[in-house]
């Protein structure tokens, strides 16, 4: 059994964490933390859990998580990066699912974060955690920095696009919405449900965070010669619990010569165990995808004119987090990729 520690396991990721790895056949949380509960049993907080989970939330404490094979931190940014160094140092794996080691540049992950990076001398050691084009470099890693839920959804679906340079890349646009678990559990008015329900609005439109992360990642999967990705992104927030829905809207580099659309997404993501392409002309939606690590992607070229649009659905929880991360635990340790994820969505 692969032991698993949790730091920050109070948040909704922590919870995630916990739903999938109580019925991961290879691994056991041994340690879960949270300073404000400490002490507390986890299926009290967490009473979905009862039966389940038997553990009580302790300090975050370096020798104990130490002792595990593997830590996940499911903390706000700017928490694993000051713990790293020690950690790391005892020898065990670390997923960390915030954005404390997204971004390759120091300088701009305190632009956009709005402090110093605590440990820059550790990004170089981090891969960042989509198994869709990163699996080789996640199998050798030590330090692992999941994705952001909106990254993860935009990535998927631009992937067979630009890895074929086939699009106009300096100007993607994309609309995406998420549903409020994306913004945690520490509350602010804007996500109680008086506000947030009945309601649609998009926020961010000046500059989100995701921003260089998602560009960033975008480049990585340009052939070399490409004109590097620029992206305009506009998040809404949806009056829902779980989900995300991007709609990626690509112009043709010449829409004369693209090849079959439909064909080239199924034949990317054929080998891909959370990947879904729907069949030509069927709609994604995030109820589909509800509680389980998969993305599912639609492709379509309307009027057969020069702008590609693609849709993508994920669970913000899930494949935007704490799946995905035990999707990359589950490739560093040489398992099943699909051990503790093989879930089918919660319909209707
Ligand atoms: N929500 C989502 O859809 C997604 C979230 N993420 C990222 O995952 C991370 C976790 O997010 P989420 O689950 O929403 O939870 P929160 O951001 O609300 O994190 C709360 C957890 O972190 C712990 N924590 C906070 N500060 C510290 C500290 N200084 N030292 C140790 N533990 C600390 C808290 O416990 P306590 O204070 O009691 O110690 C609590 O358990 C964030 O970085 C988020 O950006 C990534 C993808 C999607
Ligand atoms: C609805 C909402 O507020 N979403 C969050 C993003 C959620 C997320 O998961 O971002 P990280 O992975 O980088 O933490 C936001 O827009 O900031």
């Amino acid at each position: 059994m692969i032991k698993v520690g949790i730091v920050g396991g109070t948040g909704y990721t922590g919870v995630e964490l916990l739903r999938l790895l109580s019925k991961h056949p290879e691994a056991e949380v041994v340690v879960i933390t949270s300073r404000a509960e400490a002490g507390i049993p986890v299926a009290d907080l967490y009473t979905n859990l009862r039966g389940h989970v038997d553990l009580c939330f302790t300090e975050p404490d370096v020798a104990t998580l130490g002792e595990c094979d593997v830590v996940f931190f499911a903390t706000p940014h700017g928490v694993a990066q000051n713990l790293m160094p020690a950690l790391l140092a005892t020898g065990t794996r670390v997923i960390d699912l915030s954005a404390d080691f997204r971004i390759r540049d120091p300088e701009l992950w305190a632009r956009w974060y709005n402090q110093t990076h605590g440990c820059p001398e550790l990004i170089s050691q981090a891969v960042y955690g989509v198994p869709e084009y990163q699996r080789e470099a996640i199998k050798q890693a030590r330090l692992v920095a999941c994705p952001g839920c909106y990254p993860t959804a935009i990535q998927l679906g631009l992937l067979p696009l630009l890895e074929q340079n086939l699009v106009d890349s300096e100007h993607l646009i994309i609309d995406a919405a998420s549903g409020a678990t994306g913004a945690g559990r520490q509350g602010k008015v804007d996500f109680l449900l008086t506000e947030a329900g009945d309601n649609f609005k998009a926020y961010g439109a000046g500059g989100h965070r995701h921003l260089p992360e998602i560009e960033q990642s975008l480049r990585d999967m340009q052939p070399a010669g490409s004109k590097p990705a620029q992206v305009t992104f506009v998040p809404h927030l949806l009056p829902m619990i779980r989900g995300i829905h991007a709609t990626t809207y690509a112009r043709a580099l010449d829409a004369n010569t693209l090849p079959d659309l439909q064909a080239l997404f199924e034949e990317r993501f054929a080998d891909e165990p959370f990947v879904d392409v729907m069949p030509a002309g069927v709609h994604p939606q995030t109820r589909s995808v509800k509680g389980s690590n998969m993305c599912r992607i639609s492709v379509f070229q309307p009027q057969q004119r020069d702008t590609i649009v693609v849709l993508s659905v994920i669970d913000n929880l899930t494949k935007g987090a704490s799946g995905q991360a035990v999707q990359n635990m589950n490739i560093m340790f040489g398992l099943a990729e699909n051990a503790g994820l093989d879930v089918v969505a919660l319909l209707p």
